[in-house]
Parts: C-alpha cells; structure tokens; sequence
C-alpha cells in the first residue's frame, strides 16, 4: 500500500486490488472489504452493550467473521471513570471507509451513546477501525485509518492479537489485513503474559452486570452431586439443606465455583428424565443464590437439558456446564445464547449410556481428535449465538475415553489447546479430574476395587480445576 492519501477519499480500484479475501459470491464478486474493529463500553451494562453491537452489525452490512475475548481494562486517558469492557473483531462489508464509520456511529447512538460527550470520557460503545484491509487513509473529516492510537492501547492489541491468532486463526484466511503488525506491537507491549492485573484481564461475563476475570490463577471447582446414584456422595445428601450444607462447607474449603448436578453422568447410570432432574437441583440453587455466606461462589449448573438450564439460572445459577457439549439438546446452544452465562462446553461421544462403548473412546491420537473436535462443537455454538468469550472448554476426563487416554489428555493439554482458533485458543480450560477412576493408573493400581486409592491421589491433586494455563 502507498502512503496517506491526503484529504481524497481512496480509490474504489486501488481497494479492490487489495483485498484478498477469500469470502465470494458464486458469481466471483467479492462480498467485501477486511476491517477489524475495536469495541468498548464503560457504562450501561457494558457486555450487554457489546452483544447488542455484535447483533446489530450485521444489519449495517458489517458481516462479523471472528470475534476475540472480551477484557476488562483500567480507564485510560480520563482516569477518573468506570473500568471499560473491551474486544475487537474482525468483519467483511461492502462499505467504504466513510460509510463504514457512519454505520457504527448509528449503532453506537442506538445503544445510547450521544455526541458532544467528553473526550476519552465515558460511553455506552464505541466502535473504532483499527484497520481497513492494509490500507492508509486520512480525509479532512479526521477519519484516519489505520486508527492512530492503537499501538498505545494494550486493550485494543490485546484483543487484535486474539484475532491475529497464530498460525491457523483468522489471520490465515483475509490475510489482507496487517497482523503481523498486531502481533508484533503487542508482544512488545508485554504480550499475554502482562495480561491479569487490574489494568488488563480477561473476564467471562456474568449475567447481572458482574464480570468474572479468571486469568492469573487456577479457579476450583465444588461438585456436588444431588443425586441418590451419585458415585460422589452414594446419596448421602437426601435434603435440601444437606445439599447447602455441603456446598457451603466446600466454599468455606476454598471452592470458587459449586457445581450443582442432579443426573448422574457416570458410565451406565439411569437417565432419570428433565423433570426429576430439576426437583433435585433447583431447590438447591434457588437456597444457594440467596445465602449471604455463598456471595462470592459462583454456581454452575451441570446439565445437558436446555429446558434445565433455563430453570436453573432463573433460579440463580451463574454458568451452564453441559458435559454433552450440546449435541444432546438440540436447543442447548441456542437458549445458551439468549441466557448471557458462561458455557462449559466439555467433549463426549454418544451419551452417558453409551460413551464408553470401543468406538467412542479409539482414538488415533486423543490430544489432537479432542481439541478438533471441541473446535468444531464450539464453532457451532458461536453459530447458535454465544459470543466465543463465554466458552470455557474442557476435554471431559473420562467421558468417552479410556484410562489411557484420560492420563494422555491430563499430560497433553496444551495439545489439546493447539487444536483450537482464534479467541477460543486463549479462553480457559476445565479439566474434571477428581475421584475418577483413571487416577489409579497414576497410583499404578488399575483395579476398580482400588478405587478408595485413586479417591485420595484425586484429593492430593485438588479438585476439578479451571486451568487458565
Ligand atoms: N479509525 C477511526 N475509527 C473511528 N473513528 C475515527 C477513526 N479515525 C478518526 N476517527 C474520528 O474520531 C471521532 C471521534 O471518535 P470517538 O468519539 O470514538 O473518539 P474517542 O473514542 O474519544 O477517541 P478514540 O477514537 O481515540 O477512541 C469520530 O467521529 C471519527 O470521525
Ligand atoms: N481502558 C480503556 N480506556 C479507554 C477506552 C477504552 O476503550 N478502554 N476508551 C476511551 C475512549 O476512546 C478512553 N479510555
């Protein structure tokens, strides 16, 4: 690309010559030009803002091909203001600069921001180009393309970079714009070890206006099973307050998140139906959410029922943790997407019944068939609406795998997070190991009789961890 081009607008041919998209019509006609765009709000309900900018771009002609994970940011500039939620995102319009900035400007007023506010100050949204294919721009307007702060804004190259991703992201397919460059000025601007502090982080966002930033440690996971069958308790917790009783105790132990399950997922166990499932489990959260001792626990609800799902966060739950992954909901993704909570999705074959049926659990290397198969399942998931921020993926540690396998996918998750593009490379793992019975391998008892043994090396190893590794 040559250099600004003073106060013209740019040529209509010169663009086209530059862009090597490969998104195109039947006819050939390329659909359009590569922008990324940064995105950032710090009053309002910030992430409902952001969702609501995401939905609207596509009406504008802003086609979203990929989107990064969303950060928390300490306010720059003006000090003196809410912290911002920022993200970026890649798009294919047929719009020109011009028109481009004028379309997110209509959409920036639609979530309430006004003109004449303060500069730098605060605002519902913001839409910024940070890049327009690779091309130079300025006109007499002031639109100036590529956007003339953004190397000094970790929380605009931090979420480029998600974008940029390595060698098998977005980046790879619209090649036109500079990742390179994105990837560089960020890795020199400290890169993704700075992130994790106050000043920058990654968050998962909570429905009520809360966020969660889960990056800088590893996250423990409570479970507890409201089950007569379950493998955990043998059925010990027949009463609601024994469920609570349990869980505040975990939460007192340190338990960041309790997960609340009332369908048994062990090899072989009795289906017992949605509306048995929700008799046991929402009760629970429902005492859960209002005790005062459990405010800073998130809780999840362990489900593969959307209709479960949905009672469960009415009831107060945080998180949907669907060990299907949604291939046995249909509705799962979607009403995920209407629900605003994280979502575990975690990788199976067949179901509970069947996962551990030979050719469920072959695999020709199990790292690599689990992240491509998580990929896959969680592509279709954003299909269905969830924006990529809310995905924490887990390789579902002995669902759908034999012991081996279960030990391999232990030892081999950064494998298995190799498998995965663009913001989804960088979102967090669960990883449910506790007082499974593949933990005998590591005792080298492999006798189910030894299963008290493979109990306490579960213990010794903590209980089912969120790894931000
Ligand atoms: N690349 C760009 N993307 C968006 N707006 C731009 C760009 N370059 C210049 N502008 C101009 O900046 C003006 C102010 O934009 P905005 O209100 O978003 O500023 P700001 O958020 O306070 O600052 P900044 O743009 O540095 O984030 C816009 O009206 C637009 O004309
Ligand atoms: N952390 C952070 N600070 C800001 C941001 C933003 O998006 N994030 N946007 C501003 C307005 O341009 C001013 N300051």
């Amino acid at each position: 690309m040559n250099g600004r081009t003073g106060s013209t607008a740019i040529c209509r041919e010169h663009l086209c010559m530059a862009s090597t998209m490969p998104a195109t019509q039947d006819t050939g006609t390329p659909v359009g030009y590569a922008v990324a765009i940064a995105m950032g709000a710090n009053v309002g309900d910030r992430v409902a803002n952001l969702c609501e900018a995401l939905r609207l771009l596509p009406q504008h002609g802003i086609k979203v091909l990929e989107v990064s994970r969303l950060y928390e940011s300490a306010p720059a500039y003006v000090t003196e203001q809410p912290a911002f939620l920022n993200a970026a995102l890649l798009a294919l319009t047929p719009l020109e600069p011009l028109k481009l900035l004028a379309a997110l400007k209509v959409i920036e007023r639609a979530l309430g921001r006004t003109e004449g506010g303060q500069r730098f100050g605060p605002r519902q949204l913001d839409l910024d180009i940070v890049f327009y294919e690779g091309m130079r721009y300025t006109n007499d307007g002031g639109l100036e393309i590529p956007h003339p702060r953004w190397r000094e804004r970790p929380f605009v190259m931090a979420p480029l970079a998600d974008l940029a991703g390595g060698d098998a992201g977005p980046a790879h397919q619209v090649r036109s714009i500079p990742w390179e460059d994105a990837r560089r000025a960020w890795a020199a601007a400290g890169g993704e070890a700075s992130l994790g502090s106050a000043d920058l982080r990654c968050v998962l966002p909570l429905t009520n206006g809360r966020t969660w930033p889960w990056q800088g440690r590893t996250h423990v996971m409570g479970i507890l099973n409201v089950t007569p069958d379950s493998f955990s308790d043998g059925g010990e917790l027949s009463s609601v307050a024994d469920a609570v009783k349990r869980a505040q105790d975990m939460a007192a132990a340190g338990a960041d998140i309790i997960d609340v399950g009332g369908q048994s997922t062990r090899p072989g166990a009795e289906h017992v139906g949605a509306q048995e499932e929700a008799a046991r489990i929402v009760p629970v959260i429902r005492t859960l959410a209002a005790d005062e001792r459990m405010r800073e626990v998130l809780i999840s609800v362990d489900t593969f029922h959307s209709a479960i799902a949905q009672e469960a966060v009415a009831a107060g739950a945080h998180i949907v943790n669907d060990v299907s992954g949604g291939s046995l909901d249909p509705s799962m993704h979607s009403v995920v997407a209407e629900l605003g909570t994280p979502y575990v999705l975690m990788h199976m074959r067949g179901d509970p019944a069947t996962m551990q049926a030979p050719e469920h659990t072959a695999y020709a290397d199990v790292c690599a068939e689990v992240g491509a198969e998580l990929q896959t399942a969680a592509e279709r998931a954003i299909a269905a609406g969830i924006e990529p921020w809310r995905i924490v993926l887990d390789p579902g540690i002995g669902f759908a795998k034999t012991g081996a396998g279960s030990c391999a996918l232990m030892g081999g998750l950064p494998r298995v997070r190799a498998q995965l593009r663009g913001a989804l490379r960088g979102m967090p793992l669960l990883v449910g190991h506790s007082r499974k019975s593949f933990l005998g391998r590591l005792t080298g008892r492999e006798n189910p009789a030894d299963r008290d043994v493979a109990s306490a090396a579960a213990a010794a190893l903590s209980s089912t961890a969120l790894a931000d590794q």
